[in-house]
Formats: structure tokens, C-alpha cells, sequence
């Protein structure tokens, strides 16, 4: 693979705690995807000064880098937190392994690759959670979409050999990170593309930045010149950091937590040597202005709750001081949900190559990797996937999807949400839940996601808006050094079931019913014989993975009166100096992977924070 290596100049980036300064304009806890977004943004004047702290150390090895077949990151552990969940009652017991990346960089820099927005409705359903005009609907948001993204077409050949729409109106051209396309596409492709269109309601988007369902290409992130990968630290700080010296970062460093004057002002963050088991080798570091929070969904409720920022009787619990009582602040934890349809295999399949030849035909490989080595071209420019079906519920089942709704809303908000949840947490999850059955009537929001892989088996599926609560608290028996406790509680509202029952039910649907059958489809999961919704939810409990790493939801901006933990301004809520960036902030799962949107968001905060400096 040996993608081309780059030269990285990385002269203030501080390896041992005792080298910072003293105090800070702004502290930055995590430098991920948005983290070093904002700290690019914030440094970019040259005035303000700025210090990364990121648990996670520098890394530009080939797991990182290379495009091809998508999750090359997830074959390096080191790359990764990777903590086991909670036992999921819903699925049978099993334990999940929670994924996110622990590097500089984050989560951008081990992730599938996958470009998409999610529909004009998820903005406008959160800007809506306020019950007022904010600045977070789609309009608003969309300028911040194009400031974070670059665009490059796909090849003119490609985009017509591939039938791919696209405009770039809905793209921007500066950014440091880039969203471009492959040289070669599966040619199976065209036929799984096409054949969604058969079934009634399936629309053809003018782009996948349109802010609409349907089916639609995208691109991924990844530089189109060497063909690596595009992620936070190669787009807002190789290069960028060493050059100002307003800018500082500490790798390989835990924040533990935020420190707070008596007055709930926050005065800056402690934080030991990744490796660190004991508060014995804690320093701390001062912010004038702010401290940021840009830790990740799994790991900022863990911060805040062990700095006293969170549910009382939890932190009291963990022998933690109370700064404010903040019942949201680790609730409302959300994911996608995959494998959750129906997997088949094409037994009359006519395409060469596909998807399966990178692991079945060593031939093939090796031809792919000679090809790229010489031209950064060829299948190995692919990385997990560009296209697929992104589908509303009126498509997905149409004689029911009106009932689900009605039964869903008819819900006690609290019925499916743990026992003793805050009542402000459950007037959020009851504002969601009236947003969600709406959004489940409209044809405007997408609930199911195919992604296509290009291959003589298919079943990749998503569920894009999971009605099902769960936490990510701090262990209480070691608050600081314990990983978080996550729990998905996975198929908790039975709601989800009726969902994901249609989900498999559509599935077949387009499989055998489409001119998909020509190529012989014959079902491997759940199988033919599973047919009663009672049986076909058993079957998903026993395979589902509550997780395509994309958590949300653990600080989410609400109002506080709805459970929310950060205002408009992305203010912690009942203290002084602290905000959240990530992707902890957004309330619900967009219907859409995360990366896009965490980008366009931290861009928007970044312009936040600073009006209020
Ligand atoms: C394997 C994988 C595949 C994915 N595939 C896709 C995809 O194809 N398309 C897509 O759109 N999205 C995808 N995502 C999701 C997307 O990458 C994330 O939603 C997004 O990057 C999250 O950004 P963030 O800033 O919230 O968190 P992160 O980018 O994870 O940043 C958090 C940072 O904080 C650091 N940190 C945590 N705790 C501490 C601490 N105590 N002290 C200091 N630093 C700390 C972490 O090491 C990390 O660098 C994927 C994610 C993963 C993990």
C-alpha cells in the first residue's frame, strides 16, 4: 500500500506536561474531528492562544492513512478506545465492544470514510427543540456545511459511466478537508442504484448534500491528490500548528477534569500522562477565556460528570463535589444501529470485479495494489462504500408506517426510559418523541440506510433514528480512571421493533421484487422461513449491532428544561467558561453518518466562541 510520505512538522507539540505555558486563552479537552477544527479557527488570527490536550498521541501510519477498503484503521487497536458495554438486555445479553478513535485527530482518523449531511429536517427538528427561531435550522447550518468541506467532482468518465448526480452548489471549495470520489466503482453498483428506483417513492436527489432522502452518491474523505486519507489533523493542524505560536499541543495526556472557582467559573483542566493510573501526577493548566470540551459522545459526559458537572445523586455517589446538578449530562446516548435487514446472496451475479475480490481473489488484489502504487488509481481508491438508499418510513411500509407513528406517540414519554430518569430528561425525550413521529409521517426523513458495497452479497443496513435511550456515565467505584459505563439499551422501546420488522420486510421487497431478481437473490439472514414479526425481531436481537460508531446525543444542546446540557452557544449549562463541541452535542441521530455534520458544527461553534470573546 505504502501510500507517499509527507512531511510533517510538528514543533509545538508538547510531549511532557511540565513544557506548557501556565494559562491559555482557551483549553481544548480532545483533539478529534472537532477539536482541532475549532482550535485551527480560533488560532487562525494569531491572537488568541491555544492549547490541545489529546489523550491520544500522533499517528501517520498506513492503518491511518490508506483509502482502500475503508477500515484499514480498524485493524490497529492501538488506534481505538475500545470499551465493552453494558450487558444489552434487548440483545440477548451480549456485551458490544464502543469504538472510537484515540489519536491526534480522533475518530476522523480511523473512520469508514463515508461523506453525507442527512436531511434538511434533522436541523430543523433540533433548531426546533427550542420552540423558537435559533441559528441551527438547515439554512443556517448550511453555509458552515460549505466552509467545511471541500469538494472535488468525480471524474467526468465516472460520473457518466455511474449515472452519479451531483452539484456542486451545495459544496464549498477552501477547506483543508477534502470529499472526493474514487477512479473505479464496482459495476454491480449501477444495478443496485437503479433497481431502488422501481420501488414506489425512491427519488433521485440532485446531490447528497441536497438535505433530502433518497438514493444518491457521495464522496469520501479523502485526498484526492495522494489519495490518503482527509481528516481533521492533515486538513486543521499538520503544518498549521508548528507555524503559530499561539498554538500548543499536548499529546498523550488525560484530561480528568475541569476545575471550577466557588463561583462555578471555570478556571482551566487537570490532566496526568495517558498511562497514569493515580491522581499522583496530575497538573493543571489554566484558561483565561474557555475551556472546550471536545472529548467525543463517549468520553465529554465522562469529563464534565467527574469535574461535578452532571446528575447529582451519580455524582455523589462517585464521592464527586456537585458543581451544578445537571441531569442530562450523560443521557439521552444514542447510535445507529447496524445489521438490522436482511442479508442476501446474488447466486446468478454477472459482475467482474467486485467487493469480494479483495478477499476471495489474491490475484485481483495484487493487480489492484500494482495498479495503485503506480497511479493512485484503480479499486483500491475506494474506500467503504458511495452510494445507497437513504429512505423515509412512507417508503419503507407503506400500509404501516402511519400506525407505527400513531403508537409510538401514544407512549408515556417515561415508559421506556430507565427507572428514576430526571423529569427534565424525560420532557426532552418527550419533545424528541412528538419530533420523531412526526419525522416518521414525513417523506422528508430518512429512517433506513442501505449502504452498498459493490459485492455478490449485500445487507448492509442502518437504522438512522433509533427511538431507544441509553447513558454513558463515569464508573462511580473510579470516576477518573475507569473507562465510561455505556450502555446502549438497545431495543428498549418496543417501537423500534415495529421498525425494524419493516426493515427487513423492505428489504426482501427489493431484493425479489425488483430487477434485482434476476441475478438469482437468495436470502442468508434472517432466512426465508423467518417471517412473523415475532420472529423476525428474535433474529434481530441475536445479530444487531447497536453501533456503526456514530454516537450522539450525551451533552446534548436542548433547553435545560428538556434535559439539554449545553445552550445555543454551546454554553455548559449552570456554570461559567465551558462549552461543548462534538458530537455529544447533537440531540438526536441525524439521518446521516456523523462526521460531516461534527465538522460543519465545530466550524459554526468556532464562530460562536469567538463573537463571545
Ligand atoms: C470506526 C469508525 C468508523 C466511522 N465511520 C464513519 C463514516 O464512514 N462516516 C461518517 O460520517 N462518520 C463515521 N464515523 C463517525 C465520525 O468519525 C464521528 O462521528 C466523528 O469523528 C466524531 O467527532 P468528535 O469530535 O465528536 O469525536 P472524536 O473525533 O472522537 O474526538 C474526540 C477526541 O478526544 C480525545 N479524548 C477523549 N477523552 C479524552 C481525555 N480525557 N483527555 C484528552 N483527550 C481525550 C480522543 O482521543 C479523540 O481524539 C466513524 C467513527 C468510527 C470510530
Amino acid at each position: 500500500f505504502g501510500p507517499a510520505a509527507r512531511s510533517i512538522v510538528h514543533s509545538t507539540l508538547v510531549e511532557r506536561g511540565g513544557d506548557l505555558m501556565p494559562e491559555y486563552d482557551y483549553v481544548i479537552v480532545g483533539g478529534g474531528t472537532a477539536g482541532l477544527t475549532v482550535a485551527d479557527r480560533l488560532t487562525e488570527n494569531g491572537k488568541n492562544s491555544v492549547l490541545v490536550i489529546e489523550v491520544g498521541t500522533f499517528q501517520n501510519g498506513t492503518a491511518v492513512t490508506t483509502v482502500g477498503m475503508g477500515f484499514f484503521g480498524i485493524t490497529d487497536p492501538t488506534l481505538f478506545f475500545n470499551y465493552s458495554s453494558a450487558p444489552q438486555p434487548g440483545l440477548n445479553g451480549r456485551r458490544i465492544d464502543v469504538i472510537a478513535g484515540q489519536i491526534l485527530g480522533g475518530s476522523s482518523g480511523v473512520n469508514g470514510f463515508q461523506v453525507h449531511r442527512g436531511q434538511k429536517e434533522d436541523y430543523d427538528r433540533w433548531a426546533s427543540y427550542f420552540g423558537r427561531k435559533t441559528s441551527w435550522g438547515w439554512d443556517d447550518v448550511l453555509p458552515y456545511f460549505k466552509k467545511a468541506w471541500h469538494f472535488h467532482p468525480p471524474s467526468k468518465a465516472l460520473a457518466k459511466q455511474h449515472d452519479i448526480k451531483y452539484d456542486d452548489k451545495y459544496w464549498g471549495k477552501t477547506s483543508n478537508i477534502h470529499a472526493s470520489w474514487p477512479t473505479f466503482l464496482w459495476p454491480s453498483l449501477k444495478s443496485m442504484m437503479s433497481s431502488i428506483g422501481e420501488i414506489a417513492g425512491v427519488t433521485y436527489p440532485p446531490d447528497s448534500g441536497a438535505g433530502l432522502p433518497g438514493a444518491f452518491w457521495y464522496p469520501h474523505s479523502a485526498d484526492p491528490g495522494p489519495v490518503l486519507r482527509s481528516f481533521a489533523r492533515t486538513g486543521h493542524w499538520d503544518g498549521i500548528e508548528a507555524a503559530r505560536k499561539n498554538y500548543h499541543t499536548l499529546t498523550g495526556h488525560r484530561v480528568l477534569k475541569v476545575t471550577f472557582d466557588k463561583k462555578g467559573k471555570a478556571i482551566g483542566a487537570s490532566y496526568v500522562p495517558t498511562g497514569a493510573t493515580s491522581l499522583a501526577s496530575a497538573r493543571s493548566v489554566k484558561a483565561k477565556k474557555e475551556v472546550i470540551v471536545a472529548a467525543g459522545t463517549l468520553n465529554t459526559p465522562k469529563i464534565l460528570q467527574a469535574s461535578g458537572v452532571g446528575p447529582k445523586k451519580l455524582l455523589r455517589d462517585a464521592g464527586i463535589d456537585v458543581v451544578v446538578d445537571l441531569p442530562g449530562v450523560g443521557s439521552n446516548f444514542q447510535d445507529h444501529p447496524f445489521q438490522v435487514g436482511a442479508f442476501f446472496n446474488f447466486t446468478n451475479f454477472p459482475f467482474h470485479p467486485d467487493v469480494n475480490d479483495f478477499f476471495e481473489n489474491s490475484t485481483f488484489l495484487a493487480e489492484a495494489q500494482a495498479e495503485f502504487e503506480a497511479n493512485r488509481t484503480g479499486a483500491l481508491t475506494i474506500a467503504s462504500g458511495n452510494c445507497g438508499a437513504f429512505l423515509p418510513m412512507g417508503v419503507i411500509a407503506p400500509d404501516t408506517f402511519k400506525d407505527i407513528a400513531r403508537r409510538y406517540e401514544a407512549q408515556d414519554p417515561a415508559a421506556h426510559l430507565p427507572a428514576g430518569t430526571d423529569k427534565t430528561v424525560i420532557a426532552g425525550y418527550q419533545a424528541q418523541k412528538k419530533a420523531l413521529a412526526a419525522a416518521i409521517r414525513s417523506k422528508g426523513s430518512a429512517f433506513y440506510n442501505f449502504f452498498f458495497r459493490g459485492g455478490y452479497s449485500e445487507g448492509a443496513i442502518v437504522y438512522l433514528h433509533p427511538l431507544s435511550r441509553g447513558s454513558v456515565n463515569i464508573n462511580t467505584a473510579d470516576p477518573y480512571f475507569s473507562p465510561p459505563v455505556v450502555d446502549y439499551r438497545a431495543l428498549s422501546n418496543p417501537s423500534d421493533g415495529d421498525i425494524l420488522v419493516e426493515f427487513v420486510r423492505f428489504t426482501r421487497r427489493y431484493f425479489q421484487q425488483t430487477s434485482l431478481k434476476k441475478f438469482n437473490p437468495v436470502e442468508l439472514s434472517p432466512g426465508a422461513h423467518i417471517t412473523s414479526p415475532a420472529d423476525i425481531i428474535a433474529d434481530v436481537r441475536n445479530r444487531m449491532i447497536p453501533s456503526t460508531f456514530h454516537p450522539v446525543g450525551t451533552a446534548a444542546m436542548m433547553p435545560r428544561e428538556l434535559g439539554g446540557v449545553v445552550d445555543e452557544n454551546l454554553l455548559v449549562y449552570g456554570v461559567k467558561g465551558v462549552s461543548v463541541v462534538d458530537a455529544s452535542i447533537m440531540p438526536d441521530l441525524p439521518g446521516a453518518y456523523t462526521q460531516q455534520t461534527t465538522y460543519a458544527f465545530a466550524e459554526k461553534a468556532a464562530d460562536i466562541i469567538k463573537s463571545r470573546s
